[in-house]
């Protein structure tokens, strides 16, 4: 691996992300602070931290749309990201929206199998306007995942759907992962959905990397399960040692 003094690199690496002595500051405030953190190849990693802590300062670094860091950031060429808001351009049919910035003529056999993959085939040809929130979601995943990422990094993905919807999502973001093996970082305020996703979950706390949980558990994963419920508490009681952490309760 090679990366550069002060910058994003994109050679390969025995990780998917390795990340030294990261800082991010604005208008002189330190946001993130001297980070270090490695995410294994096919690794499920979720962060969790209270409001403004440095998770999508974090996110959206790796995603290579803030490149004013001090540090090494080495991360794969092919990665993608899904944020909260699905972002698709109302003036494309969803199957474009699906490919647009692929290189090359848009190819709706490729955005068709996207599609597919997420359950929405069947809206391919209609406007973003008529999706539901869940559909919209699920557009946004078909075009991250057309781009075949070995990092996939989804900011609060699950955040602004209803509850039966979001289980939804966040069981076809389990198969999804499991099928393509992808690195997966994921944002979220939610410590069962965290628990539910991911190998390992972090506690981010201003900007550092306070707490770290590796989740040895068999999926798919029981609410109820005696282990469940402690790993639970415990990143409940890392949580309330700084702030109550928004959208959860214990
Ligand atoms: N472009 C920017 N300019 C100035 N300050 C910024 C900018 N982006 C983020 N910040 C500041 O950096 C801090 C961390 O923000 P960030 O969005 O990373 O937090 P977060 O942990 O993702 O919060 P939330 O959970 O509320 O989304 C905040 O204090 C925020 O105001």
């Amino acid at each position: 691996m090679t990366a550069t003094a002060s910058g994003t690199a994109t050679t390969a690496a025995s990780h998917s992300v390795e990340i030294r002595g990261l800082s991010r500051a604005f208008d002189g405030h330190t946001v993130l602070h001297a980070l270090d953190l490695d995410i294994g190849k096919g690794e499920f990693v979720a962060l969790l931290g209270h409001s403004g802590c440095g998770k999508s300062t974090l996110l959206r670094i790796l995603a290579g749309l803030d490149e004013d860091i001090d540090g090494e950031v080495t991360v794969p060429a092919r990665r993608s990201a899904a944020f909260q808001s699905p972002r698709l351009l109302p003036w494309l049919k969803v199957w474009r929206n699906v490919v647009l910035g692929l290189p090359g003529r848009a190819d709706r056999e490729k955005a068709l199998k996207a599609l597919d993959e997420v359950g929405i085939a069947d809206r391919a040809t209609v406007w973003p306007k008529t999706l539901s929130g869940g559909q919209a979601q699920r557009v946004s995943l078909a075009r991250a995942l057309v781009r075949e990422p070995e990092l996939l990094l989804l900011d609060e993905p699950f955040g602004a759907l209803d509850a039966l919807t979001r289980g939804r999502v966040q069981q076809l973001v389990a198969e999804l992962w499991q099928r393509h093996g992808c690195a997966i970082l994921l944002v979220t305020h939610d410590v069962e959905e965290a628990l539910l996703l991911a190998d390992r979950v972090l506690v981010m706390d201003e900007g550092r990397i306070a707490h770290e949980l590796t989740v040895d558990l068999p999926r798919s994963r029981d609410l109820t399960a005696p282990e469940f419920v402690s790993l639970r508490a415990r990143l409940l009681s890392w949580l309330g040692v700084h702030r109550t952490l928004e959208g959860t309760s214990s």
